[in-house]
């Protein structure tokens, strides 16, 4: 038997597996060996599968990956927000490769891959899919673009598609301390009360992934998911943005229901509506911040802005402006929203804030 046929008869048997107390660890176990059969799936095949053009080099401050199903806008997206033109059509498919694009905004280059469009299976080889998906799990953040005038079921089936190949969409890594050994049998504990797995199903799971040395500390009310997430240790967690495009298509009060959801993001290419949004929001999902520098005695340099993440320090700042400059850093004035006073005197572990500005004192 096929991967593919062993993992829809799991799936088919969970299916048909009443959800209880009783079935809990069979449940499990059907769980865990789904997701081992997956992760096969997901091992590198032949090179013939890899597919033409989809090895684009990361570059700029960040990374965004189109992923929809086709014809929802996503090569228009790209050719109105940067300089690169993609191929737009009416009809399905017209974009068969990876088409790298810039955007430029904050004065930070954000890389935006335009991508063939994808459909149910994906994950399992159906169309471009599965190349798609590999472009995706380089991402800083997926940008799920929909079409406003269809069904809601569109995003529902793309999630699940990316769920099964390990992508975890605004999702926060599951707080369990695992740890495998070489001998000493299973240690068990948590910091908390479970309600959702017992030391018998998280034996029953290791056992199926054939480790039976290990510890474990769940330091949260996990589930057997998510165990089964931290075990396999090749899951990324991707913020997502729901980008509903066409809404020049639709009552207004249909764009209103759909843009109080959250993550989501409505917007008009062909007619440029609310574009301006969709990159502010972007900015704020990629947590991006912009750092001014300072010389003594001279204006900050609006110009060039350090372009960082939220919640780097003035030490991380050092190393972005010069290699060698955080050996030799004594302290730092900072101007903006991170300090009480302005300018204020802040050491190496001061947390910087989008639009600060930093003078840095040598030793
Ligand atoms: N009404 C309307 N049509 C749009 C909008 N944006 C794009 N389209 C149309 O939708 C069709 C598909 O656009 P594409 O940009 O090719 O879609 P795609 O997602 O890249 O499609 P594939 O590459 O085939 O997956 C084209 O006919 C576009 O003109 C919009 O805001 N409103
Ligand atoms: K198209
Ligand atoms: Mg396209």
């Amino acid at each position: 038997m096929g991967i593919l046929e062993k993992i829809s008869e799991i799936e088919r048997e969970i299916s048909r597996t009443q959800k209880n107390k009783a079935t809990e660890y069979h449940l499990g176990l059907l769980k865990a060996k789904l997701a081992k059969y997956r992760s096969q799936l997901l091992e590198p095949s032949k090179k013939s599968e890899k597919g033409e053009g989809f090895d684009v080099l990361k570059s700029g401050d960040a990374r965004v990956a189109l992923i929809g199903f086709p014809s929802v806008g996503k090569s228009t997206l790209l050719s109105t927000l940067t300089k690169t033109e993609s191929e737009a059509a009416s009809y399905e498919f017209t974009t068969l490769t990876c088409i790298p694009g810039v955007i430029d905004y904050n004065g930070a280059n954000i890389q935006l891959l335009d991508l063939p469009g994808i459909i149910e299976g994906a994950a399992q080889g159906k169309g471009r899919g599965r190349q798609v998906i590999a472009v995706a799990r380089t991402a800083d953040l997926v940008l799920m673009m929909l079409d406003a005038t269809k069904k809601d079921v569109h995003r529902d089936l793309l999630e699940k598609e990316l769920e099964s190949v390990g992508i975890r969409l605004n999702k926060k890594k599951p707080n369990i301390y695992f740890k495998i050994k070489k001998g000493g049998g299973l240690s068990f504990n948590s910091t908390c009360p479970l309600t959702r797995i017992d030391e018998k199903l998280v034996q029953l799971i290791l056992h199926e992934y054939k480790i039976f040395n290990a510890e474990v500390l769940f330091r949260e009310d996990c589930t057997a998911d998510e165990l089964i997430d931290v075990i396999c240790a090749n899951r990324v967690y991707l913020p997502c943005l729901y980008v509903y495009n066409k809404i020049d298509q639709i009552s207004i009060e249909e764009v209103d229901r759909i843009a109080r959801t959250p993550n989501s993001v409505v917007v008009s290419c062909n007619m440029k509506l609310n574009l301006d949004y969709l990159l502010s929001i972007l900015w704020e999902y990629l947590s991006l911040i912009r750092v001014y520098t300072k010389k003594p005695g001279q204006p900050p340099d609006f110009s060039d802005g350090l372009i960082l993440r939220k919640g780097v320090t003035v030490e991380h700042v050092c190393h972005a402006i010069h290699r060698t400059l955080a050996a030799q850093f004594k302290y730092a004035l900072v101007w903006g929203t991170s300090t009480k006073y302005s300018p204020q005197r802040v050491g190496a572990n001061h947390t910087m804030q989008d639009e600060d500005v930093i003078q840095v004192v040598k030793k």
